[in-house]
Order: structure tokens, then sequence, then C-alpha cells
């Protein structure tokens, strides 16, 4: 990873230490069957409004990643921010591609998968969990999309027109440098962190690797 040269990349230890679920959650056959053009469109309908009620409640998460950020006084803040932005604008995408696949989002009711992963993020929000642990998540979390949907438009892929946008979206340039940003993030913040809780936050980061899992297994079956 590109670090900032003073220390070595924890973040990139975890994620080849749990390559094999790093790649069950960034490979998965939802997203492969994105690239290969196999995706069924009522699975891709499902994700879309699941993935709505997700973005709300990731909304709070962000923003109690941002409340941790400011109380430490850091030179993160801009980044965070960018965050912030970053989703009041995947808010807006969401509700004008339901429109355009004629789905209706407040009909919509989050699944067991689903549910889990809100209860997930909003154990956040409670004052003693640290900065390094709620930016270390924040960054996985929106790394497994970068990851995922990165693939989707990379050479080779057979991605239906219609889909991307929807890869663009997570897959761009421009998205993968905000979550090199974050890992820059992170990095830092467990640098400067204890050896146990350093070890919470890789349960942490393990533990969002399954929720993704989770969260397109349930896309894919209704589970
Ligand atoms: C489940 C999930 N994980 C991550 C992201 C990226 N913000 C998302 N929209 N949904």
């Amino acid at each position: 990873m590109e670090g900032d040269g003073v220390e070595a990349s924890t973040t990139a230890a975890w994620i080849e230490r749990h390559r094999q679920m790093y790649e069950r959650a960034t490979r998965h056959p939802f997203t492969v069957s994105i690239r290969d053009g196999t995706i069924d469109l009522s699975t891709f309908k499902r994700w879309l409004s699941q993935d709505y009620l997700f973005v709300r409640e990731f909304v709070a998460f962000i923003a109690s990643v941002l409340l941790k950020c400011c109380k430490q006084d850091s030179s993160d803040m801009e980044i965070i921010l960018g965050g912030v932005a970053s989703i009041s604008d995947e808010l807006s995408w969401f509700k004008n591609e339901a429109a355009k696949w004629g789905i209706d989002l407040a009909s919509v009711s989050p699944l067991k998968s689903n549910i889990e992963y809100h209860r997930f993020l909003r154990s956040f929000t409670e004052p003693e969990i640290s900065y390094a642990v709620a930016v270390t998540t924040f960054w996985i979390i929106e790394t497994v999309y970068q990851d995922s949907f990165g693939f989707c438009i990379q050479e080779g892929n057979k991605t239906p027109p219609e889909l991307l946008g929807t890869c663009q979206r997570w897959g761009s340039a421009e998205f993968k440098k905000y979550c090199q940003s974050l890992q820059r993030i992170a990095d830092r913040s467990l640098a400067n962190a204890p050896a146990d809780a350093v070890k919470s936050v890789e349960e942490a980061f393990v533990r969002v690797l399954e929720l993704e899992i989770g969260f397109w297994e349930m896309s894919s079956s209704q589970s």
C-alpha cells in the first residue's frame, strides 16, 4: 500500500492474513455475476433496495466517526467530511436508481443480514468506542465495495451496460483514492494504539468481512 513512509501498513497485513475471507467478500458470486454479465436482474434489484436501507444507517455511522475524529483534534477531518459528502451523494444516487428500476423504496423492509449489519453499525455510536476502531471499520466497509465493483469494470468485463454506472460509483479511480486516504488514516491511528486495542480492531475488520459476505448472500438468495 502507499503508506506515509513511516509505519508499515497494519491494514495491508490483515488483508493478507485474512486473504481467503477478503476474497470471499470482494469476489463474491454476486459481483462476479455482474462482471461476467450473468446477473439476474431481480437479484440486482433486491441488492439495490437493501443497500439503500444500509446507506441510511451508514449515515449515522459516518457521523459517529466524524465526531470521534473531531474529539481527537485530528487533521483527518477533511477526509472524513469527504465521506459525509459522498454518502449524501450516494443516497440521492440510490433514489434515482430505484426510480429507474421501478422500485418503491418506501415499501422495502430490511432482511435479516441487513438488520444484523445495522446492529453492528449502531454499536459504534457509543462514546467509549475508539477512533482507531471506528475509522478502520469505515475504511474496510468502503474498500470491500471499491474492490468488488472495481473488478466489474476491469479489463475483460462483460458487465451489462445498464449496470456500469453502479460499478463506476464505487469502482472509480476517485473512490479508490478516497479509500486509500482512509487506509492511511487507519494505519496511522493503529500505529498509536496499544496492542490489545489493535487486536480488537482486527476483530472488527474480520466482522465487517463476514457481514459483507452475508449482505451479498442475502441479496442473492433473500435469506
Ligand atoms: C453493504 C455495503 N457496504 C459498503 C457500502 C459502501 N458505502 C455500501 N453501500 N453497502
